[in-house]
């Protein structure tokens, strides 16, 4: 389960400068179209020079035509990236254009992304895989694990004015603690635009998984007042990579408070919770990150499915393209008011179905690289428990829901032959006069009989299958007052994104496996050519 890291904005193909549209042809009073945002394909050949200096200049220890060259696909490959774009978003992009060669050992760059990332003081120190290893004979862990014998007894020391903490998730003021360390705290976008904004019934949802360790909830609290000032988190999980089964942890929600970062307290609280998940015999880990740390298994692109054009245009996380008006985009989103699965038996998932959907899922997932083994209990947990009290209010949502689950059950045999899901996580947008949250639905897991039909992929059938029930999914989402839907390239998700009108976004989420290793899992849509089917199967929250 995680986070977005960051979720990035919607990158569209914006006007230019030199071409903008009248106020006739843009709608009359429609407002103003950003006109500072090209994207490269849009960009003209002078800001395709001006970008290439600034990736000449990060990239200055190739030279000469291996310098073009890298440059020139760079600015190919990385259509999302925009003209303006930072170095460090540039030096991002290229990190991740050059993953697999890295992973692989093959590249030139390989050596010189070890010195320009800094070494990885702490990274550099654990059992991951390191960049330029290149892909291993087999897969399995990077150092056995220890005997009880072996394991420290106690944390390390924090200095003076810091004490360890364990989160108590049960008790409501403690939950809140973490949440407003979060809401104050975790993860924003590169400009600071958006910061997720998880709620408290949602981390309650993503903490108390069935067999969650309360050792596991980790914060450090300012010793004087007992103020939390940072938190990190692992819940159990047993994953499937590849032939393999490994009883591992699900690390999110690692934050330290603005005014105490860069002090070296993140490694701490790593090195902790590993301590606490070796105790419970644990010695691997899944966790994501947006920053590219030694050595992502897999990296995924945000894709957003734009619902409320409006709001998302008020809050800069779209724009409108050239050649499009407000008007004409506000049209180009709009979505049925009833999902067109209704009549073949769509409707949310209750408890009478968990064994259904427990099989159902378990055969479907067994259809990528790495995904999550989920006992009964564990898909009751996670499909059920987080979809709140009470009814569906007039605002298209229960209390506290943070999670939407339907199925299909076929109306003849009830078998349940189909189910997708969603969950809630708003942003918060910063600085906006007009708008203090951003409502995003995320899509989650879902599975369909149909993969299981024969010629299922060669005829189209499970692709069509797909996009009824993800186009439901956005019906749902959009009934429900949502702004946005978040995708990433994972699961069976890229075929479906052009077709349902998701566009990509400049965030990358980076997937990593602690102390074990296999080789790299498709992701990205173009550049590993991830195809349905295979790579990755893990959707963190
Ligand atoms: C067996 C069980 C194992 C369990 C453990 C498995 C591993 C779990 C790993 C954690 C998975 C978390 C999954 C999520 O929750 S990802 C979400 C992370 N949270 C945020 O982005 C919220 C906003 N940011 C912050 O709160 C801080 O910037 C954080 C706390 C992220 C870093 O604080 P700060 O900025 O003050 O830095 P520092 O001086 O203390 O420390 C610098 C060192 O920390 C390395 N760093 C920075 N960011 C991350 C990151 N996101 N994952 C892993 N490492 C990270 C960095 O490369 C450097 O090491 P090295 O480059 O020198 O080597």
């Amino acid at each position: 389960m995680s986070s977005q890291k960051v979720k990035g904005k919607q990158v569209i193909d914006t006007a230019d400068d030199d071409n903008e549209l009248s106020a006739d042809e843009s709608g009359g009073s429609e407002p103003e179209r950003s006109t500072n945002e090209p994207s490269v394909q849009t960009s003209s050949s002078k800001k395709k020079k001006k970008k290439k200096s600034k990736l000449a200049k990060i990239l200055n220890p190739v030279s000469g035509a291996a310098e073009d060259k890298l440059v020139e696909t760079v600015l190919e490959n990385i259509k999302a990236e925009r003209a303006d774009a930072d170095e460090d978003t540039v030096r991002a992009a290229l990190q991740q254009l050059n993953l697999k060669d890295v992973v692989a050992g093959k590249s030139d760059l390989a050596g010189k992304n070890q010195k320009d990332t800094g070494g990885h003081k702490f990274w550099a120190t654990q059992p991951v895989p390191q960049y330029g290893e290149g892909s291993p004979e087999e897969d399995g862990y990077i150092e056995p694990p220890k005997p009880p014998e072996e394991l420290k007894q106690r944390p390390d020391l924090l200095p003076k004015d810091f004490e360890w903490a364990t989160v108590d998730i049960d008790d409501p003021a403690q939950l809140k603690e973490v949440y407003e360390l979060l809401s104050a705290n975790y993860v924003e976008d590169d400009d600071a635009s958006f910061r997720f904004n998880y709620s408290a019934g949602f981390l309650k949802w993503a903490l108390q998984p069935p067999g969650y360790y309360k050792e596991w909830h980790l914060g450090v609290r300012v010793a004087a007042n007992k103020k939390l000032v940072a938190f990190i988190s692992g819940v159990p999980v047993t994953l499937r990579v590849r032939q393999k089964e490994i009883k591992a942890s699900e690390i999110n929600f690692l934050c330290v408070i603005k005014k105490l970062r860069h002090k070296r307290l993140a490694p701490v609280l790593i090195r902790e919770v590993t301590r606490q998940c070796n105790l419970k015999g644990i010695s691997q880990a899944i966790y994501t990150a947006g920053v590219f740390l030694p050595t992502p298994v897999s990296t995924c692109r945000y894709y957003h499915r734009s619902l409320n054009v409006p709001k998302l245009l008020d809050v800069k996380f779209t724009y409108i393209p050239r050649n499009s008006t407000r008007a004409r985009m506000i049209l180009q989103y709009k979505l049925p008011s009833t999902p067109e699965l209704t009549a073949s038996g769509l409707r949310e998932m209750e408890e009478r179905d968990v064994e259904q959907v427990s099989d159902l899922y378990k055969r479907y997932m067994d259809r990528f690289d790495m995904s999550p083994l989920m006992t009964v209990e564990e898909v009751r947990h996670n499909f059920l428990s987080g979809k709140g009290t009470g009814e569906i209010d007039p605002s298209g949502r229960r209390e506290g829901q943070v999670l939407w689950v339907y199925v299909v059950e076929d109306p003849g045999t009830k078998k349940i032959t189909d189910f997708f899901s969603f969950f809630s996580l708003p942003s918060s947008v910063i600085g906006n006069i007009k708008h203090s949250v951003l409502d995003a639905a995320y899509l989650y897991y879902y599975a369909t009989e149909t993969a299981f039909e024969p010629q299922a992929e060669e005829s189209g059938a499970l692709k069509r299958r797909l996009e009824d029930l993800i186009k439901d999914a956005l019906v749902v989402a959009d009934q429900a007052k949502f702004d946005v839907f978040n995708a990433l390239t994972l699961m069976d998700n890229v075929p479906l994104l052009e077709p349902l009108k998701f566009g990509a976004g400049d965030g990358l989420l980076n997937y990593y496996l602690y102390n074990w290793r296999t080789s790299p899992l498709a992701g990205m849509e173009g550049r590993d050519g991830v195809k349905p089917g295979q790579g990755v199967g893990v959707v963190m929250i």
